[in-house]
């Protein structure tokens, strides 16, 4: 299925898969191609990673796809979309939550795992986004291959929330976000400026509560201040990964 897109005019393309499962297996096969194309072209392949209960399903669909040691996973680089404002190793971070659902059994060079700084190594949020941006510009390269993003019932990505402040600072790779509707309430979220520095963004959506955020994300006219997943595409692509129950609304 494709829909036009709100803002950039390029298609979306949409997937529908049977249930949550099958979204995240066919996420991580598509995963492993893109990584083999990636590294065919160019040094490393640059991913970013999103948190949730998706992002974690998805890293342990990875784990368990025989094609997986077909990917030259030292030449893989990791950025995560958003992390919660924790210390290292709490069990709330997204990085916590994907290492602990198989990321650390891939075989990334762990100096390529760039992991947002928490309150146990940073003096603020804001110091600690300004150092992610840091990190970005050094080792980014230019563009993400895939940026994953999960999708709040409130169609949020990374961090970014609907009418909430942080989406309106322009200029910056990655900001805090304070007052997050979603707990925790404070976080690092990537821009929509850094987001879309990406060849192919993937949508990972599931379940029926989700149903309202794909219906309005594709409905033409979406803004990203009331629709933030509605201001994310990728260069080359942009995917909706999703089960039947979050495409209910969606006319096929
Ligand atoms: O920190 C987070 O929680 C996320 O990065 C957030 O953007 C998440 O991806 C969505 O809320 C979807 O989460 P689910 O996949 O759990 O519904």
């Amino acid at each position: 299925m494709t829909h036009s897109d709100p803002s950039s005019g390029a298609p979306s393309r949409v997937v529908i898969h049977p249930d949550k499962q099958a979204v995240a297996d066919a996420g991580a096969a598509r995963l492993l191609t893109a990584i083999i194309d990636a590294q065919a072209e160019r040094a490393e392949a640059q991913l970013a990673l999103t948190g949730g209960s998706m992002g974690s399903t998805i890293i342990t669909s990875l784990l368990n796809q025989p094609g997986r040691e077909a990917v030259d996973w030292h030449r893989v680089r990791i950025w995560w979309g958003d992390e919660r404002y924790l210390p290292a190793g709490h069990p709330d971070r997204n990085d916590t939550q994907n290492d602990d659902a198989g990321l650390t059994a891939l075989g990334l060079d762990p100096a390529k795992v760039h992991r947002v700084a928490g309150p146990d190594s940073s003096g603020s949020v804001q110091d600690s986004a300004d150092a992610y941006a840091a990190d970005l510009r050094r080792y980014g390269l230019g563009a993400f291959d895939v940026v994953m993003l999960g999708v709040g019932p409130d169609a949020h990505v990374a961090s970014l929330f609907p009418h909430h402040p942080a989406q309106r600072i322009t200029g910056a790779i990655a900001v805090p976000v304070e007052d997050s509707p979603k707990p925790p309430p404070t976080r690092v979220s990537l821009t929509f400026e850094a987001l879309n520095r990406t060849r192919a963004v993937w949508f990972l959506v599931a379940g029926a509560e989700k149903a309202d955020a794909l219906a309005a994300a594709l409905a033409p006219g979406a803004t990203a201040w009331d629709v933030p997943a509605a201001g994310v595409h990728g260069t080359d692509d942009s995917v909706w990964l999703v089960d039947q129950a979050a495409a209910a609304l969606l006319r096929h």
